[in-house]
C-alpha cells in the first residue's frame, strides 16, 4: 500500500459529525499531498462550523501522523466553498507534485491579507510599479478570479492573446508585465481555460502565460487562506509571502491566521505592511488615525515577522488606482508614493525582488 493509501485509510476512520460519514467518503478532506514523509491537506468547512470541526481536523491530524513512514503533518481548515467537488483522484508521483519554479521567474513574491479591502491590489499594483521603476524585471499576476482588479489599477485594457492555444501573452504596463485571471474566463477564451477549477487555472497562469525573464513575479492573492492560497504555496517554489492589514481589529485577526497559513507551509515571510495607517487630509494635510494606529507593528512584534511598510489613507492613492496609474507612476514624489518606493528599495537590497 503507498503511504498515500496508508493515509487515506487512517483518515476514512474519522467521522464527519455533519454527514454522520466518514471524512474521506463525505468529501470534506481535500487537497490531500504527500510529499516524502510529510502529509498535507485541508478539511473544508462551513464557516459557521468552524469551532465544532477544530478536534475533527485535530483528530485528523493525529490519524495521518499515526501511519508509518509520516514524519510531519499539516491540516487545515478552510472555508467551504460551492464549486470544488472532493479531490481524490489518484496523482502522479509525489516528486512530480511538489513545488516548482516558473521558468524564467527569478522570485516569487505573494501579497496577501486575511480579508478582503484592505488594499492588497493596491499595495501590490504599487510595489510592482516601484521595483520596475528601479529597473527590475517584474511581473504581476492577479489571482483573484472573483474580484480581478489589477487591469484597472494599471490601466490595461483588452484580451490577452494566445495565438498557439496553448501559450498566453500577458498585457503590460508601466513596466510592469501583467496577467489577470479574471481576463480569462469569458467564454471566447475557453481554448486555454478549460479546467474550470481555480486551482487548475492558477496552475495555468503561472506556467502558460509568456512571463519571460522576470526578476519577481509578484502574485496578488484573494483575501483568505483559501483553494487558490494553498495551491500557490504547495505548488510553487515560493520565496516569500507579504501580509497586508490595516491597523483594525478585524483585519489583524485574519492576517493572522493568513500568517499562520504561510509558517505551516513554509513561506518565508516577508514582512507585514500596515495599509491605511494615517490619513492625510488632501485639503489640509491633517493627519488622523482613522483606523487606529500601530496596531499592525504591535502584531507583527508579537508574531516575531518584521513591519515592511506603512502606507498612509489618502485619497490621491485611491483616486491613482481608479484612474489606471498607481500612485507611485502618477505622483511619484507624493510621500504616499515614496512609503511604496521605500519598500520596494528595502526588498531589493535584501535580495526579495
Ligand atoms: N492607502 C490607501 N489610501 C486610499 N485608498 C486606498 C488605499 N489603499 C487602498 N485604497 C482603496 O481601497 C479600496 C480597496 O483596495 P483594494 O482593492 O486594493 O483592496 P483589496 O484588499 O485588494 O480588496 P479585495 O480583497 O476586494 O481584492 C480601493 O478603492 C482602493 O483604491
Amino acid at each position: 500500500m503507498s503511504l498515500r493509501d496508508a493515509v487515506l485509510a487512517n483518515l476514512k476512520k474519522i467521522t464527519d459529525p455533519v454527514s454522520g460519514q466518514d471524512i474521506v467518503s463525505a468529501g470534506v478532506m481535500r487537497a490531500l499531498n504527500v510529499e516524502g514523509d510529510t502529509v498535507r491537506f485541508v478539511i473544508e468547512v462551513d464557516p459557521k462550523l468552524a469551532e465544532r470541526m477544530e478536534p475533527v481536523r485535530a483528530a485528523a491530524e493525529q490519524a495521518a501522523q499515526m501511519v508509518d513512514g509520516v514524519n510531519k503533518v499539516t491540516a487545515m481548515l478552510t472555508a467551504h466553498s460551492e464549486k470544488a467537488p472532493p479531490d481524490l483522484k489518484p496523482k502522479p508521483k509525489p516528486s512530480e507534485t511538489g513545488p516548482a519554479p516558473v521558468a524564467g521567474v527569478d522570485r516569487i513574491v505573494a501579497i496577501a491579507s486575511g480579508k478582503g479591502g484592505v488594499g492588497k491590489s493596491t499595495v501590490s499594483a504599487n510595489l510592482a510599479c516601484a521595483l520596475a521603476a528601479e529597473g527590475r524585471r517584474v511581473g504581476l499576476l492577479d489571482a483573484d478570479v472573483y474580484g480581478p482588479s489589477q487591469p484597472r489599477m494599471l490601466g490595461v485594457s483588452g484580451r490577452p492573446a494566445s495565438p498557439d492555444g496553448k501559450t498566453i501573452l500577458p498585457l503590460r504596463n508601466h513596466g510592469v508585465t501583467m496577467m489577470s485571471m479574471g481576463l480569462m474566463t469569458n467564454e471566447g477564451q475557453a481554448v486555454v481555460w478549460r479546467g474550470p477549477m481555480l486551482m487548475g487555472a492558477l496552475q495555468q497562469m503561472m506556467n502558460q502565460v509568456q512571463w519571460g525573464a522576470l526578476d519577481v513575479l509578484i502574485v496578488d492573492l484573494p483575501p483568505g487562506t483559501g483553494d487558490v492560497q494553498l495551491t500557490l504555496t504547495q505548488k510553487f517554489a515560493l520565496d516569500g509571502a507579504i501580509v497586508v492589514s490595516t491597523p483594525q481589529d478585524v483585519a489583524l485577526i485574519d492576517a493572522r491566521k493568513g500568517i499562520d497559513m504561510f509558517r505551516q507551509t513554509q513561506t518565508p515571510i516577508l514582512g507585514m505592511i500596515e495599509n491605511m495607517s494615517t490619513h492625510i487630509c488632501s485639503n489640509c494635510g491633517h493627519e488622523e488615525h482613522i483606523f487606529g494606529h500601530g496596531g499592525v507593528a504591535a502584531e507583527a512584534e508579537k508574531l516575531g515577522v518584521p513591519l515592511i511598510g506603512e502606507i498612509p489613507l489618502h485619497l490621491d492613492v485611491r483616486m491613482a488606482a481608479d484612474s489606471g496609474a498607481p500612485i507611485v507612476v502618477a505622483k511619484p514624489d507624493s510621500p504616499q508614493a515614496e512609503a511604496f518606493r521605500a519598500i520596494a528599495r528595502d526588498m531589493i537590497a535584501k535580495g526579495q525582488a
